[in-house]
């Protein structure tokens, strides 16, 4: 009997999930990379061989025209991510198609990222680094002051599994208040020491704003002209989520006047972020390029996650990580 096939679309996947998915299926790895200018063409050029697996370890949209190329015989989908905005998750239930993701492994990974960017944003590490760069250290100046974690207020939008993991490596800061918003009540949030409030009174108390939520309708451009205004002036906004999450025009206009302080962002829009983008000039906006659960470690959990989903699905039972559709 012929191997069930699955394919992996992205030349970078680990070989922690590889192997696992090898010693069942036939794999077929795509070389690609989504920076490649025709890659979206190669994934839909390939897709119509016929696979009963799909591991999408990419950041194109996963839409019904091309799980339409993929056909009858596709019967499981796993991203290789936590996040799902990317995928059209109504096309996938419409053709009753399981879907699987790679949560919880990557919250230490993130939330260390954010802790990054929070003390890179706030301390001017951009500004800096660029003075050493250039050989323009101007030294004893007063230009190079920051803002203090110590005795501030954190808000956390979202308190799940990376927002919490985020709270937690902050204990060790001298941090005043931790609050955060969110649709639901955590449990978590007693034991941790953070109290739930209003979206609007997050954005008025809080020194620094760490945007930890997936992007969805509800959250789409939640940190917009509007939300900026209520900032405090010497606040610093931390985006390890999706660059959605975030009217990039309006943070923009913001850092540029001085209406916040700094940002600090490893997720931006689109990405990857042009060089000439107006927001990368700016000396106050700190910006990583999407590595927050770049760390080998971490993928290679991610990998096997999504190999397990596939094997799962692929023998009829419930996927490790699946996204209830
Ligand atoms: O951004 C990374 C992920 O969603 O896994």
């Amino acid at each position: 009997m012929s191997l069930k096939r699955v394919l992996i679309v992205n030349k970078m996947f680990p070989s922690s999930g590889l192997e696992l998915l090898k010693k069942e299926l036939e794999t077929t790895v795509l070389p690609i990379m989504d920076y490649e200018a025709d890659s979206l063409a190669t994934i839909k050029a390939k897709i119509s061989a016929g696979f009963d697996g799909l591991i999408w370890n990419t950041k194109h949209r996963l839409t019904g025209e091309i799980l339409d190329l993929a056909g009858s015989r596709l019967k499981a989908v796993t991203t290789n991510a936590s996040g799902i905005d990317h995928i059209d998750t109504d096309e996938l239930k419409k053709r009753n198609l399981p879907l699987g993701n790679t949560p919880s492994v990557l919250d230490n990974a993130v939330a260390d990222i954010a802790i990054g960017l929070m003390i890179g944003a706030a301390r001017r590490f951009k500004e800096g680094v660029k003075e050493i760069e250039t050989g323009e250290w101007k030294s004893g100046v007063q230009w190079s002051l920051g803002q203090d974690i110590a005795n501030s207020t954190v808000g956390i939008v979202g308190l799940g599994g990376i927002g919490q993991a985020v709270v937690r490596r902050l204990k060790g800061f001298d941090v005043a208040k931790f609050i955060y918003s969110g649709r639901t009540d955590k449990k978590e949030a007693k034991d941790l020491g953070v109290s739930r409030v209003p979206f609007p009174q997050l954005l008025k108390e809080s020194d620094f704003i760490i945007l930890c939520c997936p992007l969805t309708n509800e959250t789409k451009h939640i940190i917009n002209a509007d939300s900026l205004g209520i900032m405090k002036k010497t606040s610093v906004l931390v985006n390890i989520g999706r660059g959605g999450l975030v009217d990039q025009a309006a943070l923009y206009n913001a850092l540029k006047s001085g209406e916040i302080f700094a940002a600090g962002l490893d997720v931006t829009t689109p990405e990857p972020l042009n060089k000439d983008d107006p927001i990368v000039s700016l000396p106050n906006c700190y910006i990583i390029p999407h590595m927050g659960s770049a760390t080998v470690e971490t993928r290679n959990a991610m990998a096997k996650i999504s190999a397990e989903n596939i094997l799962l699905a692929l023998k009829g039972k419930p996927m490790m990580c699946p996204i209830p559709l």
